[in-house]
């Protein structure tokens, strides 16, 4: 990128937790999510169903206040944004592209015509050569059907030129390879990373699929609604919660199950041990 133009923004969670409340039940999909993504930085999201990692992309996304916390998008805290001043966030900053066939998009309007539709700031701003770029590699630049009887591959490369419109700083994306067959999947994958890495956006992408996320930089995994480790392609560290609290591996749990009595004791400043609690140093 070169100098004086927009870097991607700067992202940083602090005790995220949300609540949904549905028929006099409360369901906590987020736990206390700690997580700091840089300026331009391409993040995946994993975790099993159920982990959170929706709800964290709403949150962020400012469609979800959270029930306590920070999100602070370079700094400003968006959960205490004023309904302007979070137009203003999803409209300046934010891209977006949401789980769902067709609900980024307008079904009936061609490629061209539905990034047109956001085409007001995009032009302002001189910057559609990107997003015209990203429609040409998909070969889509002079495809006049509506989108609504494309393929779905041509449908999520559509989507994609349309959330990039205007080089959004931050790109949010829920899993945008699901139902794409491989070759479609790396071709919106490359796409997704060329078009982002141009723009300088920091992206953070949902994904169920290993393999999609190792064409991102960073991997997070979340487990029952909090951040429980993270890495880069094989390496995988826990990650310790403001709490204190880690989660272990899930492959351990079988036999290190919850409530299990364990002793921690730092070995050197690079390493602790946990050792279980012996039965012979169980209480009377
Ligand atoms: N609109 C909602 N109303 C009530 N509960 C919800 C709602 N959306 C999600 N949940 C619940 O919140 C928890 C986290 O859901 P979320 O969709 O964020 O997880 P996820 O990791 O994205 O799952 P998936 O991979 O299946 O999309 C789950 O227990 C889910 O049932």
């Amino acid at each position: 990128m070169r100098a004086g133009e927009r870097r991607g923004a700067e992202v940083r969670t602090v005790g995220v937790v949300h609540v949904y409340r549905v028929a006099g039940t409360d369901v906590a999909a987020l736990r206390g999510v700690d997580l700091s993504v840089g300026p331009g930085e391409r993040v995946a999201l994993l975790g099993p169903s159920g982990s959170g990692k929706s709800t964290l992309l709403s949150v962020v996304a400012g469609l979800r206040r959270p029930s306590a916390g920070s999100v602070l998008v370079d700094g400003r805290d968006i959960a205490r944004f004023s309904e302007s001043e979070l137009y203003d966030y999803r409209s300046h900053s934010l891209g977006l592209m949401m789980q769902g066939d067709l609900s980024n998009l307008l079904p009936y309007a061609s490629p061209r015509e539905n990034l047109a539709f956001v085409g007001g700031p995009v032009r302002s701003r001189g910057r559609h050569e990107l997003t015209d770029g990203a429609l040409g590699a998909a070969g889509l630049a002079d495809e006049r059907r509506p989108v609504a009887l494309l393929s779905r591959a041509d449908q999520q490369a559509t989507a994609l030129a349309v959330a990039m419109a205007g080089s959004p700083r931050l790109l949010l994306v829920d899993e945008p390879t699901s139902q794409l067959d491989d070759d479609a999947r790396e071709r919106l994958l490359d796409t997704l990373v060329q078009t982002t890495t141009a723009a300088g956006t920091t992206l953070l992408m949902v994904t169920h699929d290993e393999q999609v996320a190792h064409r991102m930089q960073r991997m997070v995994r979340m487990r029952d609604g909090r951040v429980g480790a993270e890495g880069q392609r094989h390496e995988q560290y826990a990650v310790i919660g403001a709490d204190g609290s880690v989660q272990l591996p899930e492959e351990l749990l079988a036999s290190w199950p919850a409530g299990s009595a364990v002793s921690v004791k730092e070995a050197s400043t690079d390493e602790i041990t946990i050792r279980r609690r012996l039965p012979a140093e169980e209480a009377p």
